[in-house]
């Protein structure tokens, strides 16, 4: 009889928000090639050669303005999450990270000291990209095999469109703007280079996330879309505005966090937030549907950098709208999965 056990899987944070820790973190995380998806040479002399040299200390002072007394915001609300969802189901649950000291080889490792021979691991993003979804599977994989090649893992597909989900998410929503008199909701998404997009194709022919096809080709049905992020963003809003009956116009996506000079997904977070102050919007409203727990991109670029952006051009009151984090209803809904993944 095997023996079950559940891995959550997050990215990761610094130790520390000094600048040492945060180069090392962002080390890792830049020289994946999954991430910056160029060749190790133009990678090495990107991420060690310039990245590295300049970066970690905006970072360090950015990371410092939202760090809390228990640590990273992102580990603390995993953490949180793991033992909630533990306090709802039988089997054994771990926690990892992608880049970081909470490596997915010791969150194995801890299941298998419990007797578990069969992991189901559960990303902590409800889009698909390469950048978060497949590096952690592919690297889960690399280590199962050269570590415990007896092990089974199994792991949650990307849930960016199951119907429980986006009743958590609508309904979380609700709650936050409860009373408040907002003119707009944005949803804003994490980017990713627009390369990626069609990296991901399987079709090789079907996605066009430059701005010139205004998103025609997410919203015509194709098997890319099973790992299309920008398709797995729109339907998010889509499907959460049609829950909340949401009134066209009074809702958009875009997208957040671009580094570099590549065209990354469009149209970008801080210069949506600019354009909606720019037109007269006094009172706007935000979430973050690409991230489970609140992190850097949420509790600072977002709440305190779009904030600056929205008052300078005129807006009023910007609703920051928290992730799900450790939500009861979201704790409920993973538990959910984890028995139905249970009883296979
Ligand atoms: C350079 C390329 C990057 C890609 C592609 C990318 C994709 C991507 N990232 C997340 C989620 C998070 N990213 C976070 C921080 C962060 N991301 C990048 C770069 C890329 N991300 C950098 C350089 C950083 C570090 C912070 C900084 O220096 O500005 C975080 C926050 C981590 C934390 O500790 O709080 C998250 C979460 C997704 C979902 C995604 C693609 C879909
Ligand atoms: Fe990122
Ligand atoms: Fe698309």
């Amino acid at each position: 009889m095997s023996k079950k056990g559940i891995l959550l899987v997050n990215l990761g944070s610094p130790d520390s928000p000094n600048p040492k820790d945060v180069k090392r973190y962002l080390g890792e995380f830049l020289m994946d090639e999954r991430v910056i998806d160029v060749p190790l040479w133009a990678r090495n002399l990107l991420v060690k050669g310039i990245v590295l040299n300049t970066r970690p200390k905006a970072s360090a002072k950015a990371y410092k303005k939202i760090w809390w007394e228990e640590g990273s915001p992102l580990i603390v609300l995993s953490e949180r999450l793991q033992h909630k969802v533990q306090g709802k189901v039988d089997f054994p649950v771990a926690l990892a990270m992608r880049y970081g000291s909470m490596t997915i080889k010791k969150g194995i490792q801890e299941l298998v000291n419990k007797g578990v021979d069969d992991i189901f691991l559960i990303p902590l993003y409800p889009q698909y990209a390469m950048a978060t979804t497949e590096t952690i599977l592919v690297l889960a994989e690399d280590i199962r095999q050269q570590h415990f090649p007896d092990i089974k893992i199994s792991d949650l597909k990307a849930f960016y469109n199951n119907l429980d989900y986006i009743k958590v998410l609508s309904k979380r929503i609700a709650k936050e703007l409860e009373g408040k008199d907002y003119e707009h909701l944005l949803f804003s998404y994490h980017g990713v280079p627009e390369r990626h997009i069609r990296k991901s194709d399987v079709t090789k022919s079907h996605c066009d996330p430059s701005p010139k096809s205004c998103g025609k080709c997410c919203a015509t049905t194709s098997p890319a879309h099973e790992f299309c992020y920008r398709h797995q963003c729109v339907e998010v809003t889509r499907l959460v505005g049609d829950y909340l009956n949401l009134k066209e116009g009074t809702y958009s996506s875009s997208f957040q966090s671009r580094l570099g000079f590549d065209p990354w997904l469009r149209p970008y977070t801080d210069r949506t937030i600019e354009r909606l102050g720019k037109e007269g919007v006094k009172n706007m409203a935000i979430v973050t549907p690409a991230f489970v727990s609140d992190c850097l991109e949420t509790l600072e670029e977002i709440a305190m950098e779009g904030e600056e952006i929205f008052h300078e051009v005129g807006g009023k009151e910007f609703t920051t709208i928290p992730c799900l984090n450790d939500d009861d209803e979201w704790v409920t809904l993973l538990a959910q999965w984890i028995n139905e993944w249970a009883r296979i």
